[in-house]
This record gives C-alpha cells, sequence and structure tokens, in this order.
C-alpha cells in the first residue's frame, strides 16, 4: 500500500459551553484534518488541534510545514514500513508536534487497515472500553458548580477542574466543588501554568489543612520552570503531574531524573503523534511513574488514536483526560470509536475505524503533490 497524496480539511464544532483554562477560552474544536491517499485508493485519517499558546501551532503552520517538507518524503513510501513513516515523520523538521500527530495518526490508520485489524490490537492488544474524566472550565464559583453538577448527571465520576487565574479564588473555587462533589467524584486540578512554586505551595497547603483531597494537579508553573515544579512535589502530598513541561521523551527522562514530579500527561499533540507517545508511556514504567493520556481541545479522530494508544498501553497509563469529543455539541465522525459520556468504546473496524466524517471542510488548494 503507497501513499499517493496528501490532502487537508477543516472541521469544526461547537461547544456545549465555553472552555476557559487559566491560558485561553474558545467556543468551537477547530481541527485540521489530514488525509493520505494511497495509490490502491485507501483513506488514512488524522487530526489537530491548533493551540498556540501550548505547542506554538497553527493550521497554517502545520500544512506549511507538511506541504514543504513532510509530504514529499512520504509520497511512493510503503505503509507497512510503519517505523520508516514514524522517522520520516519526526526527524524532517523540528518541533511542529502537531503536524507531526496528524501525519502519524492518519499513517497508523492505513496501517491499521492494512492488515484489516484495529489499531489497538496492532499495538499489542486491550480492552475495548475505556473511561474518561471530564474538564470543568474556570468561571464564576456558581457557573462552575452547575457545570459540575451536568457532569455528574451525565455520569462522570472524574472531574477535572481547571483553575489559574486568580490564587485565592481558586482555592475558593476548589472548596465549593470539593464540598459539594467529593463525595461522588474524584477531583483533578489543572492550573495551566497559572501559579508560581510558592503560591502553589500554599495553596496546596491550604486545601490540605482544610481537608480537600486530590488525585493530582497538573501543570501548577510555567512550562520551563522545572525547579519549581520540584520545590512543589518535595512540599506537598497532592501528587503533581506535567503536562505543558512535558513534550519529549528528553524531558520526560530529564523530570523524572530529578524527581520534579510524580505524575507525566502524554497528548499526541505534544509528542508528535504515537510512536513517541508509546516511547513516554515505557520510559515512565522504568521510573515506576504514573501517566495520563490527555487531548488538547480536539475532536474525536485524533482522540480515537489517543484511545486505541490507552487500550494497548494500559499497563503503563492510568488515567485517561480524552473528553474533547464530550465537550463538542455532537461528534461529526460516524464509525470507529464511539464517545457517550465518560464511555469510550473501540470498534474492531480496521485502523482507526473512521467510516465518514459530516462537516468536512477540504482545503481547495491544500493536497500534495498539487
Ligand atoms: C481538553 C482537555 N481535557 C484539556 O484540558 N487539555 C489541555 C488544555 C488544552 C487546550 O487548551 O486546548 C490541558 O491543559 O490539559
Ligand atoms: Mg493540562
Amino acid at each position: 500500500m503507497k501513499i499517493k497524496a496528501v490532502r487537508f480539511a477543516k472541521l469544526k464544532v461547537p461547544l456545549v459551553t465555553p472552555f476557559k483554562t487559566a491560558l485561553r477560552e474558545v467556543s468551537f474544536i477547530e481541527d485540521l484534518v489530514v488525509l493520505i491517499d494511497t495509490e490502491c485508493g485507501q483513506i488514512g485519517y488524522g487530526s489537530a488541534a491548533s493551540t498556540p499558546v501550548i505547542t506554538g501551532d497553527t493550521h497554517q503552520g502545520m500544512i506549511a510545514i507538511i506541504q514543504q517538507f513532510i509530504a514529499p518524503k512520504l509520497v511512493g513510501q510503503e505503509i507497512e514500513n510503519i517505523n520508516q513513516l514514524t522517522h520520516i515523520i519526526q526527524s524532517t523538521v523540528v518541533g511542529n508536534s502537531s503536524a507531526k500527530a496528524a501525519l502519524e495518526l492518519a499513517v497508523y490508520d492505513l496501517w491499521g487497515k492494512l492488515y484489516q485489524a484495529p489499531l489497538y490490537k496492532l499495538l499489542g492488544g486491550g480492552k475495548s472500553e475505556l473511561k474518561t474524566d471530564i474538564t470543568i472550565s474556570v468561571d464564576n464559583i456558581d457557573k462552575m458548580l452547575r457545570d459540575c453538577q451536568r457532569a455528574v448527571e451525565q455520569g462522570f465520576d472524574v472531574l477535572k477542574i481547571k483553575i489559574g487565574n486568580n490564587l485565592n479564588q481558586d482555592i475558593e473555587r476548589v472548596k465549593a466543588i470539593h464540598a459539594g462533589f467529593a463525595a461522588k467524584t474524584q477531583l483533578r486540578l489543572d492550573v495551566n501554568q497559572g501559579w508560581n512554586a510558592k503560591q502553589t505551595v500554599f495553596a496546596l497547603q491550604q486545601l490540605e489543612k482544610a481537608g480537600v483531597v486530590l488525585e493530582l494537579v497538573e501543570q501548577p508553573v510555567k512550562s520551563s520552570d522545572i525547579q519549581g515544579l520540584k520545590y512543589i512535589t518535595e512540599r506537598v502530598n497532592t501528587p503533581i503531574m506535567a503536562d505543558e513541561s512535558a513534550f519529549s521523551p528528553k524531558q520526560v527522562i530529564q523530570l523524572l531524573e530529578l524527581g520534579a514530579v510524580d505524575i507525566i500527561n502524554i497528548k499526541l499533540m505534544k509528542t508528535g503523534g504515537l510512536s513517541r507517545a508509546i516511547e513516554i508511556a515505557n520510559i515512565t514504567a522504568q521510573y515506576q511513574a504514573e501517566c495520563m493520556i490527555g487531548c488538547m481541545l480536539e475532536g474525536s479522530i485524533a482522540v480515537a488514536g489517543a484511545a486505541h494508544l490507552a487500550s494497548a498501553k494500559a499497563q503503563q497509563i492510568s488515567k485517561i483526560d480524552l473528553d474533547g469529543p464530550a465537550l463538542g455539541q455532537y461528534d461529526p465522525v460516524q464509525g470507529g470509536v464511539e464517545f457517550s459520556g465518560p464511555q469510550i468504546c473501540l470498534s474492531d473496524a480496521p485502523g482507526l475505524g473512521i467510516e465518514s466524517i459530516t462537516g468536512l471542510e477540504l482545503i481547495t488548494n491544500g493536497v500534495w503533490p498539487a
């Protein structure tokens, strides 16, 4: 099965409620979809979210880097040589992790189609049912409590609470949500780099004294502040997780060698796709550290790839934050992974299993070779 061309499209889905973090606020999931055509007429699907405040990637930038540098090296390659394909994708340019993720997803989808097997089985096999948490956007306390209530009614029993835009208000938000929902749910916090190290220790010690039990706190400080993460981890009981500080296998080794964090959040948009995500999961096992599989605000094509990986690497990946599709008003993708509230159900269709996509807007000059 030989690669013939790479095409691009856009896919936009409105959110149930605006997605607000310490870094940004958006009302739509907007994915760049990458379609890889083969000479035998198969199509591989991949997609990527543009999250410039975290990855630096934009849709225009992803299209340019793929068209000018990576697609010319992929066209003509055989899908059966999956390691050679991921090597080309990873090594042709530096950075550009979201563009690499979209391409890797599409070639892994085709690899599954070549061998007529679902991706999670080709990656080692696992369960077809997974469960995700859901994210509660940062807002005034009443709105956050209403969002938590709706999530519980939908069946979610793990809530990921976004905070980080005002230290004292954040402490009050967490206390209020803990009082209302700790009996029914497990609570994770995501500060999205909003605090500094001393503020984090202060906040977590206050919360610990008040009897607030948290499963983990994600990325409290700036992505570059590795010493800050270590300072916090040494002073609080609550487990600390790296997100924006952990893109590459090398960064993960540095974090774990230093004892800077307890847990790593793996996201395909940071690792550049599945191949490096697998490497990171294996590294965390070497350090007996836990890891989570997460997502950006992205739709069900890319999240399906992450779900296949989570199933196949369940021995390493113990926590799941794959709620992108649950945050959208509908899922435009038919076939493959089904997202229903907290439940994620993998199908045994080949690759990612995608049959069709509603509302896909093909980019007219977005094809290589032209
Ligand atoms: C959507 C997911 N649960 C999440 O919170 N992801 C990111 C933020 C992504 C974004 O801004 O698109 C995270 O920080 O974990
Ligand atoms: Mg995060």
